[in-house]
């Protein structure tokens, strides 16, 4: 339709105009599609000719547009409005957590700090129906009520709402020593839903803050590609980068039969000396198989320096740097920043019957592989009663059980039949090794349990504990080996990172889920 058309006509240019002012107003008031049509049905659209019945649909269409938009408007208003307030009350709400002490051990204190003998007196109910938020908390704040009020309003209460006035309040705290504060980022009390926070860093970076200097190698025993791979290191570390180098004895008497030139390296001369290596390491090499990883991890009692493990092994899943190009790594990693993988440990003690209370001056026993409970040379089956926490876990029957963590996964857990699990998942693996039963599948359970593994005063044989594959200790019918996650972990270096390494070393290691592609031709859906 074009606008001559229109200007022929001198009652429809008059027409625009009232339909236009018509339809401002109309806007206004959300009418605006109703308004047009009764104009039209009036005044002008009935019997008319054609060009007319097309203008007064396409206004309609035009109107209907335009009531979207103000709708649209509308709504994204308030919402913001919403969202604004949700804001303020969630910011009060932490400040007041920062300021003011939550219910203690003495009694619980209400929304205006005032000590009161039980829960139901904090805020009633009724004072919330009856007061404003403001008026409620004062200046305090607000209490958890008023975030899980949050949303209803006036119309609301009209509906189904008004039947239940609000949802019941609840707080969610953790048993963990200190405040646990750290763990209150995961959940928000939004609306009194509780959500995930946005998930922590996937990889951990190490950066220097100033130059390492110390570095411990430790090497496999009786290999001569380790002793040639050693020595030539050692040189490389000195000459090039002027790095103290610390070995184990045997380490430097090997290096001295070779030349005099090793002199500046170090050692130690017993154990007190093992005890504070940590105070002044800076590295940890490690040359061999994970059998090395494993020995290195084993002379920390407590905190673990970063160690690099080079492959010169067979297999290899946690030895990801390959001892060829050496010096290019090296090179980058005493430069930093490094990605580690930080590999959990688990504490273990041996409780005999006898000596209960002797408990707390034993020193724990640190893994990073597992810890096993088997029947030894003993020919009869393991009766191994398990408890996580307070709780009964379950009695194993068979050869024995593995308790192991996520780096342990591959090893002997894998074996028995436990899942593959990511080294960096933080949770610790419950594998029965030949049960006698047709539903024993193994657990994965939470990293913050503590798992107790009794041998039973009527059992017919010992048990064994060994840990990482060292150190067989019997238990006898009443001794109980007790477990829990420990807290120095061992900063392994990547290659890559966490995740790419794993999958390799699953990949290379162990040939995961290798099978011959299917052939393309063959039956397809139609
Ligand atoms: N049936 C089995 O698979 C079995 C039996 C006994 C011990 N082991 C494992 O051997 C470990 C001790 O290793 P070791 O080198 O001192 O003894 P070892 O020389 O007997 O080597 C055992 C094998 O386990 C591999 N291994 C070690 N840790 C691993 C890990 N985290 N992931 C994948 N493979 C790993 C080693 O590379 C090696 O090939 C124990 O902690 C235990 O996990 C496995
Ligand atoms: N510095 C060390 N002193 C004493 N024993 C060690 C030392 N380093 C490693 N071992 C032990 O030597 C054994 C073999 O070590 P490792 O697993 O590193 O080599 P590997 O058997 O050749 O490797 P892989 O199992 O991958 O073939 C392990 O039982 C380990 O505990």
């Amino acid at each position: 339709m074009s606008h001559q058309e229109f200007d022929s006509e001198g009652t429809l240019n008059n027409t625009r105009s009232q339909l236009a002012s018509g339809l401002t107003e109309s806007l206004s008031t959300f009418d605006s599609e109703k308004v047009v049509q009764e104009y039209f049905q009036q005044s002008v659209v009935k019997g008319v000719d054609d060009h007319l019945v097309e203008f007064s649909e396409a206004l309609r269409t035009v109107a209907k547009a335009l009531r979207r938009v103000a709708e649209g408007k509308a709504s994204a208003k308030a919402e913001a409005a919403e969202w604004k307030r949700k804001y303020e009350l969630e910011r009060t709400r932490n400040l007041q957590q920062e300021h003011k002490k939550l219910p203690s051990p003495e009694g619980y204190y209400d929304c205006r700090g005032k000590k009161t003998e039980n829960l139901t007196d904090q805020c009633s109910l009724e004072s919330l129906a009856n007061d404003k938020s403001e008026k409620c908390c004062g200046r305090d704040g607000i209490c958890s009520h008023e975030v899980l009020r949050d949303g209803e309003t006036d119309s609301d209460s009209k509906m189904i709402h008004s039947r239940m006035r609000r949802k019941a309040s609840f707080r969610l705290s953790w048993g963990c020593n200190g405040s646990g504060q750290h763990k209150h980022d995961i959940v928000s009390f939004e609306r009194g839903n509780i959500t995930t926070a946005v998930r922590s860093s996937k990889q951990i970076s190490l950066r220097w803050e100033s130059q390492p200097q110390v570095v411990l190698i430790l090497t496999k025993p009786n290999s001569t590609t380790v002793r040639i791979l050693c020595a030539e290191m050692v040189r490389w570390l000195k000459d090039q980068k002027k790095i103290n180098i610390i070995v184990e004895p045997r380490v430097r008497s090997e290096l001295l039969t070779e030349s005099s030139y090793f002199n500046f390296v170090q050692t130690w001369e017993d154990d007190k000396e093992i005890s504070l290596l940590h105070t002044k390491i800076d590295l940890v090499v490690t040359l061999g198989g994970d059998g090395t990883v494993l020995w290195a991890a084993s002379m920390f009692k407590g905190p673990v320096p970063p160690v690099v493990p080079f492959s010169l092994g067979s297999l290899g899943f946690m030895t990801p740097f390959h001892s060829e190009n050496y010096r290019e790594y090296l090179d980058a990693i005493l430069r930093g920043p490094i990605s580690i993988t930080l590999r959990h440990r688990l504490q273990c003690f041996v409780i005999r019957d006898g000596a209960k209370d002797e408990l707390e001056t034993e020193e724990p026993i640190l893994v990073l592989n597992e810890v096993t409970i088997d029947r030894g040379i003993s020919s009869y089956l393991t009766n191994l009663e398990c408890y996580c926490d307070s709780s009964f876990v379950t009695c194993v029957q068979g050869d024995g059980l593995i308790i192991s963590t996520t780096s342990g996964s591959t090893a002997y857990s894998l074996a028995a039949g436990g899942s593959m699990v990511h080294p960096q998942v933080p949770g610790i693996l419950f594998t029965p090794i030949c049960p006698h039963s047709l539903s024993f599948r193994p657990l994965i359970l939470p990293e913050h349990v503590t798992l107790r593994v009794q041998v039973p005063f009527n059992s017919r044989g010992h048990a064994w504990a060994s840990f990482d594959g060292k150190d067989r200790k019997q238990l006898a019918a009443g001794d109980a080996l007790v477990c829990s996650m420990a807290p120095w972990p061992v900063p392994t270096a990547c290659q890559v990172d966490s995740t790419t390494d794993f999958l390799r070393s699953i990949h290379e290691g162990l040939h995961w889920n290798l099978r011959k592609p299917q052939l393309f031709d063959g039956p397809r859906e139609s």
